[in-house]
């Protein structure tokens, strides 16, 4: 059992104001304590825990700085939040992080005035922060904006996007580069070797240097001179920064573990005349922690663990994961076909792509978090005869989406999308939940989009894609396991736009696509035990659609109802339309859509998610019996009654 640590100062610090009170000398101790509660409640919950525990100082100096929550402080990704929260005022709720009803995981505007922003996904700091920054400039009111973004984060182009419209904000914008050289996994690119020389290439800045360099208060004409003198000092080998050339004076590099570095430099950036100001401090992510400093990963996702010896807690044995399904049927296709090549943004591990790279590392790509390159750089490799699959989660696919219209729909190009976590993804919540791929895919011209009901259909279903070059394709999996079934020695190529009748019946027809078919199947028995007879179709394409099957179970049911683990807008309407198109709905049949709700709070496994949002064999049965209730006198009856 993880004891709770002893925090006798911290227990003092319940708001950012309570630390404002301290001597700086003590901050070292809040600092330490917050570790210690970091980790015991991370040890209980589960979570992210790297790169929280790699910005203990940096959250402890920040707050005891800046006039949080007057000052916008305002997290990239927001899984390095849970120290953030701890200081302001969320500490009683900690150990309810992620879970239905808890604290989120990343920060939440609806859940604390000290997170004005919330973030999930990565890159959308800086131009958040901007906002709040430039708003305040117009409206004439003080007040800083504090964006922190880790490395990896600065990977992406929306990072740059606004790093280059900065000067808007002046002094009321400060950037606080957070490199801890990793990102999920080891960063990748020229920006990481970049920063990796930045830090090389300079002793962590000294006061005296600081003083030199932060000579905020001369005039302009002399500060220029001043700093052009400092740039030539250091040898413009290094070309000043990147981020100087793009109009922030760079301060840094400076131990993001040292307080007393810390607190001056951020008070003088605070004071700083001009800016925008860019701080690079270097960090350690895992930091204080032995188990996370010394893990690959350094923590950066972890199940409860024992405090103690840092030994995660094991999900039981059960079928593989479709992570795992999906990574061995591609290297299946790669060692039948030298074209077939793999791109990953930032996620090697978590969509299977590292064990493709194991096999095939000249033939895999990782871009870093940059999603919209990835899809991109997928068309061009597919327009001069590559096979790539692009493997992204749902939620960050998003990211790309005019890409996939843009650059591979509309020119019909023959990219392969491996869409991983597609429908709920349990603690990560809202953010992260893959609801929206079928709804924004299945419109779009070219594009053929298949959901896997099991790890058999997966092995097929990358088996179709591998050799479908008349065009876009995307096949879609949910986070976790399979369901137990055999995995096929031969993968069979799918007949595109061709469902599968997986039961027969006779007046309820059940059309599922994706994972939800093993809930259609116990609805199904539970409807013949009330002497409803059920048929139930394992769609298989959301986009083409099995036409001639859905018109068949249409015209010879009274009840058909569709159900897909996404939002408004996806299969459900896609045969809505058809059926109403062909005139299917004229004749009294009872066509009911189930789907996710627009959005969910809670943050739990993903079957409860499912229980939650109403998308399993008990709903199903609620809505055929609610049906076949329904007045059949037609239009107008509701009206009567
Ligand atoms: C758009 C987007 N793509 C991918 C992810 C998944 N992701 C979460 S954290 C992370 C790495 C972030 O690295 P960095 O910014 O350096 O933060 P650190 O974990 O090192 O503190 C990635 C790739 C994401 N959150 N958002
Ligand atoms: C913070 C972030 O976006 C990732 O760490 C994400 O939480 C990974 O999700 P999985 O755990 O489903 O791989
Ligand atoms: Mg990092």
């Amino acid at each position: 059992m993880n004891d709770r640590p002893s925090t006798p100062l911290l227990d003092q610090v319940v708001w950012p104001a309570d630390l404002r009170k301290l001597q700086p000398d003590q901050l070292r101790q809040v600092a330490d304590e917050l570790r210690q509660e970091v980790i015991s409640a991370v040890g209980v919950t589960g979570g992210h825990l790297g790169s929280g525990l790699g910005v203990v100082e940096l959250t402890t100096a920040i707050h005891y700085v800046f006039e949080t929550p007057d000052d916008k402080l305002v997290w990239d990704v927001g899984h390095q939040c849970y120290p953030h929260k701890i200081l302001t005022g969320r500490r009683d709720g900690i150990r309810t992080l992620r879970q239905g009803g808890g604290l989120s995981g990343f920060t939440k505007r609806a859940e604390s005035e000290f997170d004005p922003f919330g973030a999930a996904h990565s890159s959308t700091s800086i131009s958040a922060a901007l906002g709040f920054a430039v708003a305040n400039k117009m409206q004439g009111k003080p007040g800083k904006a504090i964006a922190v973004i880790g490395d990896g984060s600065m990977s992406a182009g929306m990072a740059y996007e606004a790093m280059n419209n900065a000067r808007e904000a002046g002094n009321r914008l400060i950037v606080i580069l957070n490199d801890n050289d990793m990102s999920i996994a080891p960063p990748v690119g020229g920006l990481s070797a970049y920063l990796a020389r930045l830090v090389s290439s300079r002793e962590f800045l000294g006061l005296r240097d600081l003083a030199k360099r932060l000579a905020r208060k001369l005039p302009r004409p002399l500060h220029n001179a001043a700093r052009k003198t400092d740039e030539f000092a250091r040898g413009m080998a290094m070309g000043g920064t990147l981020f100087e050339e793009l109009g922030f004076y760079y301060v840094g590099p400076i131990d993001g573990h040292n307080l007393d570095q810390l607190i001056p430099v951020l008070e003088n950036v605070r004071d700083a005349a001009e800016g925008p100001c860019l701080v690079h401090v270097v960090t350690q992510k895992g930091k204080g922690y032995a188990p996370a400093e010394a893990a690959a990963d350094k923590y950066h996702g972890v199940q409860k663990f024992d405090v103690i010896t840092g030994a995660q807690a094991k999900a039981p044995p059960g079928p593989p994961s479709y992570t795992g399904v999906f990574a061995k049927a591609l290297i299946a296709e790669a060692e039948r076909d030298s074209t077939v090549c793999a791109i990953t943004a930032a996620m090697p591990s978590g969509t299977g792509l590292d064990k493709f790279a194991a096999a095939f590392p000249d033939r895999t790509f990782d871009v870093g978090i940059a999603e919209q390159h990835a899809v991109t750089f997928a068309a061009g490799l597919a327009a001069q005869g590559m096979r790539p699959f692009c493997a992204i989660y749902s939620t960050f696919l998003q990211r790309a989406y005019d890409q996939v219209v843009h650059d591979v729909a509309i020119q019909n190009l023959p990219v392969r999308f491996a869409i991983d976590r597609a429908g709920l993804v349990g603690a990560d919540g809202s953010t992260h939940a893959g609801s929206f791929d079928i709804t924004y895919l299945a419109t779009l011209p070219n594009m053929v989009v298949m959901a896997a009901a099991d790890e058999a259909e997966l092995v097929h279903m990358v088996h179709t894609c591998a050799l479908h070059d008349d065009g876009p394709i995307a096949v879609r999996y949910p986070r976790g396991n399979g369901v137990g079934i055999a995995l096929p020695e031969t993968p069979e190529r799918l007949e595109i736009g061709k469902g599968r009748i997986v039961r027969e019946g006779r007046q309820v027809a059940i059309l599922s696509l994706g994972t939800r078919l093993e809930e259609a199947m116990k609805a199904a028995e539970a409807l013949e035990a009330r002497g409803l007879s059920t048929s139930v179709a394992d769609l298989r394409f959301a986009k083409p659609l099995d036409e001639a099957m859905i018109r068949k179970l249409l015209t010879t049911h009274e009840v058909a109802v569709t159900i897909e683990e996404g939002a408004i807008g996806g299969l459900g309407a896609h045969v809505l339309t058809m059926a109403s198109d062909q005139g299917l709905i004229d004749n009294g049949l009872k066509l009911r859509t189930m789907r996710l709700p627009d959005i969910f709070q809670d943050q739990d496994k993903p079957e409860k998610q499912y229980a939650d949002a109403r998308l399993d064999a008990e709903a199903i049965v609620d809505t055929v019996l609610t049906a076949l209730r329904h007045n059949s006198a037609g239009i107008g009856s509701e009206v009567r009654a």
